[in-house]
C-alpha cells in the first residue's frame, strides 16, 4: 500500500478515489477529517485516470463500476459501522443543522436578497422505489408555494424538466430540469426579475437530443433482461435505476450499460443514489445552472445576494462547491449520515427541509405564522 495525499478542495477526486475504492461514504467522511489535506491508503495499481473526477470511469473494470455502485448505496452505509462519537461530532462542527443554526444564517443574510435552490428527490421528495411515484406532499407544496412567495425560488433537478414541473406544479418557480441543462422561469416573468423582461429559458444540450433518445432506446433494450433496471428518459440525460435490482446483477446490469455506451464517446456516466446517470460530456452542471440563474434574476457581480442551495445528492455538490468558490450564501446537504461535502449545513430529512423553508417565511412575513 502507498500513500497518497489528495487536496482536499479537489471533492471530486477524493469522492472518486475513495468510491473507486469501495469505501463507504462513512470512511470518505472520515478520511476528508484529516485536516486540509486527506491521506489516504490506495493501493499500489491504483489507476490515476480514476483520480481526475466524480465519474464512473467508462473503460474502467467492470468491478470498479460495481463498487462505484456500491458506494452509493443507503444499504451499505446502513451496515457500515457507526462513526466514532468524535467522528461525528467532529462532522457537525462542520455542517452544523440548518435548523440549529438558523438565527446565525438569517444574520449572514441581512441586507442581502436570499434566492433559494431547491433540489427535487431526496430534498423536497422521499425517496421512494418507484421513481414515477415520488411524489411531494401537499404540505410541502404549500410551504413551496409560500417560499416562493418571499423569495426567488428554483427547482434545479436531475429529472426531465416537465416531469418535475408535473410532481411540483407550481407555475411561479424557475425550473432548470436534466441536472441544469434545461431552465425555464415563470411564463408571466417573476416579480423578482430585474432587468430584462424577457422570459428565462436556456437549453444547454440540444444538440444531444437524437443521441440521447437513441441511447434511451438502446438502454431500455438492453437493460430488459434485468429484472428491477428501469431507464428513465430524462430528455437531456437518461437514468438507469437500479434500486430494484437483486445486488447478485449489478455486475451484469453494469456491463449492459458499458456496452451501450461504448458507442458513444460524447456522453459520460455519473451516479446518483441508486441510479446511474448517462449525460453529455458537456461542461455544465447544477452550479451552472445556478450561476445562470442567478445571472438571469439580475444578480450577476452583486454583492448583495444570497444564494441558499438545498440538496442530497452527488450531482447537487456542483452547486455547493459554485457557491464556496463565489463566497456567496451556502449550499445545505440533506442527510442522515456524514458524508463528504462542499456544503455548509446539513438538515436529516424532506420533514426537516420543510421546517427549515417554513421558518424562512415566518421570519420573512412573520403574520404566516399563524396559517401554517
Ligand atoms: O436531482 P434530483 O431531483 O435529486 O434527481 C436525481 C434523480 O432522482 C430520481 O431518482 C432518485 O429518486 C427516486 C425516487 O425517490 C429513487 O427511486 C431513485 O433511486 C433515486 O436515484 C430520478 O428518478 C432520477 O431520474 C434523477 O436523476
Amino acid at each position: 500500500m502507498t500513500k497518497q495525499n489528495v487536496l482536499a478542495s479537489d471533492t471530486k477526486s477524493r469522492v472518486n478515489l475513495a468510491i473507486t475504492m469501495g469505501m463507504s461514504e462513512q470512511s470518505i467522511f472520515t478520511a476528508a477529517t484529516a485536516g486540509g489535506y486527506i491521506s489516504i491508503s490506495t493501493p499500489k495499481k491504483f489507476p490515476k485516470k480514476y483520480l481526475k473526477n466524480l465519474e464512473i470511469c467508462r473503460e474502467g473494470r467492470i468491478s470498479a463500476w460495481v463498487d462505484s455502485m456500491r458506494a452509493c448505496s443507503p444499504t451499505r452505509i446502513r451496515t457500515a459501522p457507526p462513526l466514532a462519537d468524535h467522528d461525528q461530532s467532529s462532522w457537525i462542527d462542520h455542517h452544523p443543522s440548518a435548523l440549529d443554526m438558523f438565527e446565525q444564517i438569517i444574520d449572514a443574510s441581512k441586507g442581502k436578497q436570499i434566492v433559494m435552490f431547491l433540489d427535487y428527490d431526496g430534498t423536497l421528495s422521499p425517496i421512494v422505489d418507484d421513481p414515477d411515484r415520488a411524489f411531494m406532499s401537499d404540505a410541502m407544496r404549500k410551504t413551496v408555494r409560500k417560499l416562493a412567495a418571499c423569495f426567488p425560488t428554483a427547482i434545479v433537478s436531475g429529472r426531465c424538466r416537465d416531469k418535475v414541473y408535473s410532481f411540483v406544479r407550481l407555475a411561479e418557480l424557475y425550473y432548470a430540469g436534466s441536472h441544469g441543462m434545461d431552465i425555464k422561469g415563470p411564463a408571466k416573468g417573476s416579480k423578482y426579475k430585474k432587468g430584462s423582461a424577457r422570459g428565462v429559458q436556456f437549453q444547454a444540450a440540444s444538440k444531444f437530443l437524437p443521441m440521447i433518445d437513441e441511447v434511451y432506446k438502446q438502454l431500455v433494450e438492453k437493460t430488459k433482461a434485468t429484472p428491477g433496471a428501469q431507464v428513465e428518459h430524462n430528455k437531456f440525460c437518461v437514468s438507469v435505476h437500479f434500486r430494484r435490482v437483486e445486488e447478485k446483477k449489478w455486475n451484469e446490469l453494469a456491463q449492459q450499460v458499458r456496452s451501450v455506451l461504448k458507442g458513444y464517446p460524447k456522453l459520460r456516466l455519473t451516479q446518483g443514489r441508486k441510479v446511474l446517470e448517462i449525460r453529455p460530456t458537456i461542461k455544465w452542471d447544477k452550479g451552472k445552472a445556478l450561476e445562470f440563474l442567478l445571472e438571469s434574476l439580475g444578480f450577476a457581480n452583486c454583492t448583495d445576494v444570497f444564494p441558499v442551495y438545498i440538496g442530497d445528492d452527488r450531482t447537487d455538490e456542483d452547486a455547493f462547491k459554485m457557491l464556496r468558490e463565489k463566497g456567496q450564501g451556502f449550499g445545505i446537504l440533506v442527510s442522515k449520515f456524514p458524508k463528504e461535502t462542499s456544503a455548509s449545513y446539513f438538515l436529516r430529512e424532506p420533514d426537516e427541509v420543510m421546517d427549515f423553508l417554513k421558518r424562512l417565511v415566518q421570519w420573512k412575513r412573520p403574520s404566516v405564522r399563524a396559517r401554517f
